[in-house]
């Protein structure tokens, strides 16, 4: 039955390309939105098949992370639909929690991507009224899979930034961006140039000082900082609360109060704050507010120093000027300069899809498209996003699912009984 769905793209190269009919929608990217969906889905009885570049489930948090990291919004805000975190984790589980945490997911929603398979492109075919979407394999020929519905799960973290500062390639010391870096270990002793100071940038260069290395972090622009918690509550939480009952420009002006309370003025330390309050800013830019775990205490020690200016560029061999024209010596460098979508590298659509490769209706309107295509973990709002995505896409396939598949049972069409196979294993 399965080698009725499975023929070769007569008009391509068949001895170099396999062409596989997919009888239900192709999820690409097996992070937690990935996953959500495909557990989703697997509760409507939709099959899927889920395309993974690397060769692991959830390849940001397991090869892309540093082994501190924890979550910074408490358990509650960052499940998975349907299956909650184990009753014995901490409000901020640890990166290796939340890995098997996500192992588990898999395995009891018995979600088996078909890991290193990286999707190359994909486009709606008019004529046919399907995606046709391809994929280089890390063990074999180019596949395509064609499918009815394309969920695009790659996330906000696809690819990282890396700038382009004059010099750069001739610093001699080592250069990584935060997703290559582990742990401050081997850093123990260096003078070490954070670039940015969002989230990595700032729990980076506390790693560092944990680690007794000497962090130099860049700050050319200006970000929020909030405290994680305020008495004991977190402060992300507090802010949900009150978003149910004040509108989001009283909520931020609280925020900031509290954060001037907490933390002090941190425009002390050379760190500006944008004009634009934090809960608005991660909104409508996507901008998110530090949560500070403990870099702003060893900034005001000292111990991490600021740079309130940008970089104008490298000096060989290990020398740095910034734009104010001083010139600083370091022995590594750290580019915690963000990330972004790669999904307009592939996608080969321009009506749901920004420049940016983020979907061109905010929240709540950005998780589906039109002929098929939707969009899983875009919406800026972290894990609790994607969840949400995640169960809307689930239920609108879902729904379209169950009645063809009543209609069905009501018809003894051969056509009818064939497209209900399911391809998922090859
Ligand atoms: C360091 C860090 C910490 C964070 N902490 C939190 C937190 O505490 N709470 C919170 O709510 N959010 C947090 N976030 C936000 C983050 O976006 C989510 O945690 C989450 O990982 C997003 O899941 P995702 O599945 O959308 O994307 P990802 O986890 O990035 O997964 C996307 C997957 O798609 C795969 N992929 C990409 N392109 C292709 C392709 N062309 N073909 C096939 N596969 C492809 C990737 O390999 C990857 O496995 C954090 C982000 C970072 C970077
Ligand atoms: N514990 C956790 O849960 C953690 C969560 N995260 C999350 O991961 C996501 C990504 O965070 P992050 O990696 O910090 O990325 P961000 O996009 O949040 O921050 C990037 C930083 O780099 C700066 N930057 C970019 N280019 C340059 C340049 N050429 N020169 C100087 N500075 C530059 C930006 O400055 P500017 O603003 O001026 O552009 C900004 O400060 C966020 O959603 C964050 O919350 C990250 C780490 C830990
Ligand atoms: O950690 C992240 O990247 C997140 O996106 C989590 C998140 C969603 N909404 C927020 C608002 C304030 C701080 C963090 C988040």
């Amino acid at each position: 039955m399965e080698n009725l769905f499975r023929f070769i793209d007569d008009h391509q190269d068949s001895s170099r390309r396999r062409c596989i009919w997919v009888n239900g929608p192709v999820i690409v990217g097996a992070g937690p939105s990935g996953l959500a969906t495909a557990a989703c889905l697997r509760e409507q009885g939709v099959p899927f098949v889920v395309l993974e570049r690397a060769d692991c489930i959830a390849s940001l948090w397991q090869k892309r992370t540093y082994h501190r990291l924890k979550l910074h919004l408490p358990k509650q805000f960052c499940q998975l639909p349907k299956l909650p975190f184990p009753e014995d984790y901490p409000e901020y589980p640890t990166r290796r929690q939340f890995i098997d945490y996500l192992e588990s997911y898999a395995k009891h929603f018995n979600i088996n991507p078909n890991f290193g398979e990286c999707v190359q492109s994909a486009r709606y075919d008019e004529t046919s009224g399907l995606w046709r979407v391809r994929t280089t394999t890390s063990s074999g020929p180019e596949v395509e899979y064609i499918c009815r519905w394309l969920l695009v799960a790659t996330g906000e973290n696809a690819e990282c930034m890396v700038p382009e500062i004059e010099g750069l390639a001739s610093f001699k010391g080592e250069v990584i961006h935060a997703s290559d870096y582990t742990s401050g270990e081997k850093y123990s002793g260096k003078r070490v140039l954070v670039v940015g100071c969002g989230n990595s940038g700032m729990e980076v260069s506390l790693d560092l000082c944990n680690h007794n290395a000497y962090p130099s972090m860049v700050v050319r622009s200006s970000v929020h900082v909030l405290p994680r918690e305020i008495l004991g509550k977190s402060t992300f939480e507090l802010a949900v609360f009150l978003m149910k009952w004040l509108p989001l420009w009283l909520v931020d002006k609280l925020l900031l109060i509290l954060a001037w309370l907490v933390l002090g003025n941190i425009a002390n330390y050379g760190i500006k704050r944008p004009s634009t309050g934090p809960l608005e800013l991660k909104n409508t830019k996507g901008k998110t507010p530090v949560l500070d775990i403990g870099a702003l205490e060893k900034i005001r020690s000292g111990k991490i120093k600021v740079i309130p200016t940008g970089i104008k560029r490298f000096v060989s061999p290990n020398r740095v000027e910034l734009a104010n024209g001083d010139q600083l010596e370091f022995d590594s460098v750290i580019l915690a300069t963000g990330y972004r979508s790669n999904v307009r590298s592939w996608l080969q659509e321009s009506e749901f899809f920004n420049k940016n490769g983020f979907p061109k209706s905010p929240f709540p309107n950005g998780w589906k498209g039109s002929k098929g295509l939707y969009a899983v973990g875009f919406t800026r709002r972290g894990l609790s996003g994607a969840s949400w995505d995640a169960t809307r896409i689930a239920q609108d396939i879902g729904s379209v699912w169950k009645k063809e598949t009543e209609q069905q049972k009501k018809t003894t069409s051969s056509i009818a009984c064939h497209r209900r196979c399911i391809s998922q294993q090859f």
